[in-house]
């Protein structure tokens, strides 16, 4: 099986001004993933890796740089799932951490649980010997600015939402186990305690070894809905190719919630796809495989090596 990883950054328009920004990240992510591939790490590494290059990076709306909540904090949400067996860890609402989806895996890993939210997630971080970051360290000055403007009377924090990119990757290794990894800060100016769809497995993502992995991004609340990294592979179960998968999974979201997303999408065999509803410009994307790898903010991307 030819290893392959996939890893998007958000979906929605992209603010000119940060779109080399927006692909070196996603071209390092994808870079990152893939040596860990290269070098015998099985797709739930590669996966877990390419997040954490992602969630370093300020472009994006995870780890440093997620957007803030009503109050001006952070509050962040991931998951990882392991095709192989099905395990899968997700946190929500998390404070004061750099790398969400490494506790994620550490809550796959070492307990019973699927999923920690808010102050049980800290003291877990805390009993693994995750370092605290006070949550000053992780806001950049464009999400500060962000909530601000959301602050004012009329404004539309969704409009001002689209660009702000959740990230997240798939991967298959050379033995054909698939993973998923997401990881955000969420919606801007968000209730506190409000429990996106990333952290919800089969909403923000889903792999299984028989089908394949998906990871998604876009509206939170329209993606729990239909559940919809579960219903793109329920549609690859029925035969449909990757890209019909996500078509149809994202046309029934649009269709039956009015809700805008996108996916990326890949299948037991190493097939890729990378959908999005959202007609205004394509999200960061970049995948990487053995033969080439490729990163873009359009359909298509470029080869980098
Ligand atoms: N930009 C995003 O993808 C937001 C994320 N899906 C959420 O609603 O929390």
């Amino acid at each position: 099986m030819k290893p392959v990883v996939v890893v998007h950054g958000g979906a929605g328009s992209i603010v000119k001004e940060y779109e080399e920004g927006y692909i070196s990240g996603v071209s390092q992510a994808a870079l990152k993933g893939y040596e860990a591939l290269k070098n015998g790490s099985n797709a739930l590494k590669a996966v877990e890796e390419a997040v954490i290059v992602m969630e370093d990076d300020p472009h994006f709306n995870a780890g440093y740089g997620s957007v803030l909540n009503q109050e001006g904090d952070i509050e962040m949400d991931a998951i990882i799932m392991d095709g192989k067996n099905l395990m899968s860890g997700a946190v929500s609402a998390v404070r004061c951490i750099a790398n969400p989806i490494t506790l994620a895996r550490l809550v796959m890993e070492k307990t019973d649980h699927v999923l920690l939210t808010c102050k049980g997630a800290s003291q877990f971080a805390k009993s693994q010997g995750i370092p605290e970051v006070p949550t000053a360290k992780l806001i950049t000055e464009r999400s500060r600015e962000r909530w601000k403007k959301n602050l004012a009377p009329g404004s539309n924090p969704l409009k001002l939402q689209l660009g702000l990119g959740t990230v997240g990757a798939v991967a298959i290794d050379g033995e054909g186990n698939v993973a998923c990894a997401t990881s955000t800060g969420g919606i801007s100016n968000k209730m506190v305690g409000r429990v996106g769809d990333t952290s919800c497995i089969g909403s923000g993502g889903y792999a299984d070894n028989a089908i394949g992995a998906v990871s998604t991004t876009g509206d939170g609340e329209s993606i729990m809905k239909v559940v919809l990294a579960r219903l793109i592979l329920y549609h690859m179960e029925q035969g449909k190719t990757p890209e019909e998968a996500t078509d149809a999974g994202l046309d029934y979201m649009k269709t039956r919630v009015d809700g805008y997303g996108g996916a990326i999408v890949i299948n037991h065999r190493g097939c890729l796809e990378r959908d999005e509803t959202m007609d205004i410009v394509s999200p960061p994307g970049g995948s990487t495989n053995s033969a080439s790898k490729c990163q873009g903010l359009y359909q298509g991307g470029t080869e980098i090596a």
